[in-house]
């Protein structure tokens, strides 16, 4: 496998991560309100509605999320009013095959929720103080550039490793999903993996713990990531994609090179007894130079630590080395924000976090001001009149 040259395999969109079951395919009729706009800067003082009691063919997270992006008259109206309006700026960017797609994927989601029986029911609400380590907790509500900083290892640029998950909650998701996979197993139901590149793994958003791995992406990662990853959608993280990866030699045995379908990715290793493994990172690059050479100083190995995450852009080109024995499940979210996505469309200068669009900006500054020093010293050596 080459890691230094070409990206073997892109990882494909996976399913929307969250969706509805409306039949709204015809954007309402929303009279004087038609020409909905949203505004550019969010209103952080707003504190929204919750929608997660519809049935929406949207997420009930979105909504809230945008809500902030209202117009000021729009803060005061009636929940259902600010929905319609909402809905008609979402249907207008959502082609029908794709509210189709999503549709029936959470038709999908919506009958395995109804009919598997959860082993560890504590895991499907956030309890921090039982999930994670005092270290992160502390980091977390001191909510400080220097807290984070304090708990953090950043062995590459961009790439951050901190200890996060008790033993105890890896153990408990473990047998979770193995006993999410007994259910499909003896059902026969339809499994839906995580990407186009695994084989194995599970992901969580179906059976049931979305609205926990929504909260853990809002109130713990969003603020690291607002501090880290403010360039690419850090501070504006709106959903999420996931899933656990499981690796061994009865198993998927290794991850190709590739680039996410994130803003920002967290990996957690959950254990169990595993060796190789390891994550090969290679800088972080646009779409235009996703294929570009690998510097020196971009490269680096990491090896997993169960209950240790490792938090990087999802454009941070990277794969995982052979399991070669034992066995290695890593909880992955794939965070993304539709505001990034959205300003993506027009913005043409990824140098703030392209490694080669920053190596091209550098070296035409550089070239700009040999020419002006060339200029200059032409001026000065011409003979003065
Ligand atoms: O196996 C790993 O730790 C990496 C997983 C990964 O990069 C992914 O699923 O996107
Ligand atoms: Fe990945």
């Amino acid at each position: 496998m080459s890691v230094d040259g070409s990206l073997e395999r892109r990882k494909q969109p996976p399913p929307a991560p969250s969706t509805g079951n409306g039949n709204g395919v015809v954007p309402p009729n929303l009279g004087h309100y038609s020409a909905n706009r949203l505004r550019l800067n969010p209103n952080k003082d707003h504190k929204p509605d919750s929608y997660e009691d519809l049935q929406l063919e949207f997420s009930p997270f979105l909504f809230s999320s945008l809500e902030q992006y209202l117009p000021p008259s729009m803060l005061r109206v009636s929940r259902d009013i600010k929905l319609q309006y909402m809905k008609h700026i979402l249907l207008r960017y959502s082609p029908e095959g794709e509210r189709l797609r999503v549709q029936r994927h959470r038709e999908y989601r919506q009958k395995i929720i109804a009919n598997y029986k959860p082993l560890h029911k504590e895991l499907f609400t956030m309890h921090a103080e039982n999930f994670f380590v005092p270290s992160f907790l502390k980091a977390i509500k001191d909510d400080k550039e220097g807290g984070f900083r304090s708990i953090m290892f950043q062995p590459s640029p961009g790439v951050y490793t901190f200890e996060m998950l008790q033993p105890n909650f890896c153990e408990m998701l473990l047998s979770e999903v193995e006993s999410f996979e007994r259910w499909v197993h003896h059902t026969k139901y339809r499994i839906m993996r995580p990407n186009t590149m695994n084989k194995y793994g599970a992901v969580l958003d179906d059976f049931g713990l979305e609205t926990m791995l929504n909260k853990l992406m809002l109130d713990f990662i969003r603020p690291i990531s607002e501090v880290f990853f403010p360039e690419v959608g850090g501070a504006t993280l709106d959903s999420h994609h996931g899933f656990v990866v499981e690796y061994g030699t009865d198993r998927d045995v290794e991850l190709g090179f590739h680039v996410d379908d994130s803003e920002v990715t967290l990996n957690v290793c959950l254990g169990k007894q595993f060796s190789g493994g390891e994550l090969f990172f290679r800088g972080v690059r646009c779409d235009k130079h996703v294929n570009t050479e690998t510097q020196s100083e971009e490269m680096l190995d990491y090896s997993h630590v169960p209950g240790r995450a490792v938090l990087h852009r999802g454009r941070h080109r990277h794969g995982a080395r052979a399991t070669t024995s034992g066995r290695r499940v890593n909880l992955l979210m794939w965070c993304r924000s539709a505001v990034f996505r959205e300003l993506r469309k027009y913005q043409k200068d990824c140098s703030s976090w392209c490694g080669e669009c920053q190596r091209e900006k550098k070296e035409r500054q550089r070239q700009a001001v040999a020419a002006t020093k060339m200029e200059l010293l032409k001026r000065d050596g011409k003979p003065t009149a």
